[in-house]
């Protein structure tokens, strides 16, 4: 059987930047891939079905938890978000690599089912500037950024249980630390298996 490929987890509070640094190392990396969730949220102004998400209704995505259709789920903000099977396990049985930008209860949640993921959590810099750069990104109502503001404090809490927090303070910065965690960890994986063409093949990867 193939190897697995390697899985990484990078969660943060809402607006702390982890969609923006995932998309980057995406561009950098052509051995990555982002999996595509599921929610029952309501699509903002540019996001489109099946791009940033597969929007879905209440209904729906309980008849998926229901046939076990998930990998993890969680209620965030005050929505349903979760990982299908299909949205990494094929990739993964392929011996490829997948990130999911997901909250720390999913995170948790995979942890279990897949002890190898690697999990990343990504921290603001200060309070302020995660109100700022919700405000700046003008996707949220006021209401919806004064609730993940309040969330924020709870899931920052949760940052100890990752493998690796990077502080995105200066992009650059936090993107070439969210490099190197994604290129440590393949090579890691890769002597841990003995692979030696693996090893060889990760150090061309980034
Ligand atoms: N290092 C940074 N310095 C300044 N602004 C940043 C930085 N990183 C990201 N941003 C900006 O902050 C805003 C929030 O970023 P982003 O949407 O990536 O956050 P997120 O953590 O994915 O949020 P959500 O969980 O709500 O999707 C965006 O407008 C983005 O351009
Ligand atoms: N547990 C899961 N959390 C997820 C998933 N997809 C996204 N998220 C998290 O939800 C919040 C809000 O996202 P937004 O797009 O509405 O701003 C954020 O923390 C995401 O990481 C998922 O599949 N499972």
């Amino acid at each position: 059987m193939e190897t697995p490929g390697n899985l990484f987890v990078v969660a943060a509070p809402s607006g702390a930047g982890k969609s923006s640094l995932v998309k980057a190392l995406l561009e950098l990396d052509s051995h990555l891939a982002v999996s595509i969730s599921h929610t029952t949220r309501t699509p903002r102004g540019q996001e489109q079905q099946g791009r940033e998400y597969v929007f879905t209704d209440e209904a729906t995505f309980r008849a998926m938890i229901d046939r076990g259709e998930f990998f993890e789920w969680a209620l965030v903000h005050g929505n349903l978000y979760g990982t299908s099977r299909t949205a990494i396990e094929d990739r993964l049985n392929r011996g490829e690599d997948v990130v999911l930008e997901i909250d720390w209860q999913g995170a948790l949640q995979i942890k279990k089912i897949f002890p190898y993921a690697v999990l990343i959590f990504i921290l603001p810099p200060s309070w302020n500037e995660l109100q700022q750069r919700l405000q700046r990104r003008g996707e949220d109502q006021p209401d919806v950024i004064a609730q993940r503001m309040e969330n924020a404090r709870a899931e920052v809490a949760q940052a100890r249980h990752f493998d690796f927090v990077i502080i995105n303070a200066l992009f650059e910065t936090a993107l070439f630390d969210l490099k190197t965690v994604v290129h440590s960890q393949r090579l890691k994986y890769a002597a841990q298996r003995r692979n030696k063409s693996q090893v060889f093949a990760a150090l061309d990867l980034i």
